[in-house]
């Protein structure tokens, strides 16, 4: 029984050792004092291990331990976990949470993988530790807390949600009102080794690597967990690297971005460890199930489906007539079938009814075109998912795993 089941089912199988302690028996007394000893061996080895070192993120390279159970990171709490837990959804893969506090979850359609909710930067660290093998978190994320390290695989890039970007933001006001690009910042005569340009940022990896590969000199950054963007008028800082998506934040703090000054451009992404596509029993057929119902819902999402009917003499000069318009080709070329009409008895063709898909931005335009070449009675429905051939995503996995 995996983890999650047990816990799910409230089974006494994971926590058996406190199950002995609380209604010991004679013959269990033993055991008690069995275990306590081995809990003081561990107390003790815990406390001897925290003296020496804290572990907080990548670790060296950790076998992949004996486990059944693949392990999927999805975030606990934040804007991105809801819009995970929904999309995941929409791929029919339904997280079963008995109550948001419990940090592990099943998804019944993937039934060799468990579900470990956890703070975004502690996926990235668990897929470091090899503690978990596949995660869904910001690409921000991925890139301050994975460093860079090649054990971290991006499965899949554009989810579609969380959008934003890491970015370099300066008050708009006093001896920067002039300023509006990196180069006018580095620039400033102000900033010397004394006094260097004081950045804030919860970024602290991205953060002087972005100042150090762009050639500025004289930067200091502090930290902070949030609200960053008081810090200029606080008189903490001089400026702030942090994420943006509406902008509001920063114009409601009288910051501004500038040019030369985006650090990264973020969205959700699905993330594994290498070592557990590579060595896990199973993680690589997860991670392909996976990848195949995101990649075919998140292909469906932007597009309709149009189906019109077309006076026509045949299949084939109807065809012609929908491919020579930019907006009609369809996925591979329209579908194009017969319409069969009965008039005095007898069955006619003389419509063709074809059936294509169109982006939803091009959804006007395509109409139009199609009432340019003769098409009525046009039906728009949505696409729920687009099943490729074989998705580009995993031929690209496949080569980057050298399989
Ligand atoms: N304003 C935003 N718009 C869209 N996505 C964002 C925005 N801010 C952050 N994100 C994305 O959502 C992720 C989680 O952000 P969130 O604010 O929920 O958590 P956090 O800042 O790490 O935690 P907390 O704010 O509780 O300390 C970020 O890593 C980023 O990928
Ligand atoms: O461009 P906007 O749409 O205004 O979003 C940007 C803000 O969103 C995030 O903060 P969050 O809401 O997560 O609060 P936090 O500072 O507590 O993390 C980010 O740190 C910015 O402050
Ligand atoms: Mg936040």
């Amino acid at each position: 029984m995996s983890i999650a089941n047990a816990i799910l089912q409230n089974s006494p199988s994971c926590l058996a050792p406190s199950f002995s302690l609380l209604s010991p028996t004679p013959s269990a007394a033993v055991s008690v004092k069995g275990f306590r000893r081995r809990c003081l061996r561990m107390v003790t080895s815990c406390v001897s291990y925290s003296q020496s070192s804290v572990q907080n993120g990548a670790t060296d390279a950790v076998a992949v331990v004996g486990r059944d159970q693949i392990r999927l990171g999805l975030p606990s709490k934040g804007r991105m976990a809801t819009d995970t837990l929904d999309l995941l959804k929409d791929c029919q893969l339904f997280v079963k949470q008995v109550n948001p506090r419990q940090y592990v979850a099943q998804i019944p359609q993937l039934p060799n993988t468990e579900v470990w909710f956890q703070r975004p930067k502690d996926i990235v660290r668990k897929l470091l530790s090899g503690d978990l093998d596949l995660g869904i978190v910001g690409l921000d994320i991925v890139s301050e807390f994975g460093q860079g390290n090649e054990d971290l695989i991006i499965v899949h890039d554009a989810l579609n949600f969380g959008e934003c970007h890491l970015s370099l933001a300066i008050p708009n006001y006093g001896i920067f009102e002039n300023i509006n690009s990196l180069k006018e910042l580095a620039q400033m005569p102000q900033w010397t080794e004394e006094r260097p340009l004081r950045v804030a940022t919860g970024f602290t990896y991205l953060g002087p690597k972005f100042v150090k590969e762009n050639g500025l000199k004289h930067v200091a950054f502090s930290t902070a967990d949030g609200a960053l963007e008081a810090a200029p008028a606080m008189g903490i800082a001089d400026a702030i690297l942090d994420l943006v998506s509406s902008g509001t934040t920063l114009k409601e703090n009288n910051l501004k971005e500038i040019e030369g000054g985006i650090v990264l451009q973020s969205q959700a992404a699905l993330v594994a460890s290498r070592r557990a596509l590579t060595e896990r029993t199973g993680a690589l057929e997860t991670v392909h199930e996976i990848l195949e119902r995101l990649e075919a819902h998140l292909k469906a999402d932007g597009q309709f489906t149009v189906v019109a009917n077309m006076r026509g003499t045949d299949a084939e000069e109807v065809a012609a007539r929908v491919i020579a318009q930019p907006s009609l080709s369809g996925l591979q070329g329209p579908t194009i079938s017969p319409v069969y009409c009965k008039r005095d008895g007898k069955v006619l063709v003389e419509f063709y009814a074809i059936v294509i898909c169109v982006p939803k931005k091009a959804l006007y335009e395509s109409v139009q075109q199609l009432r340019a070449i003769g098409g009525s009675g046009v039906l728009v429905s949505p696409l729920t998912y687009i099943f490729d051939e074989e998705t580009p995503r995993w031929s690209q996995l496949l080569s980057n795993l050298g399989l």
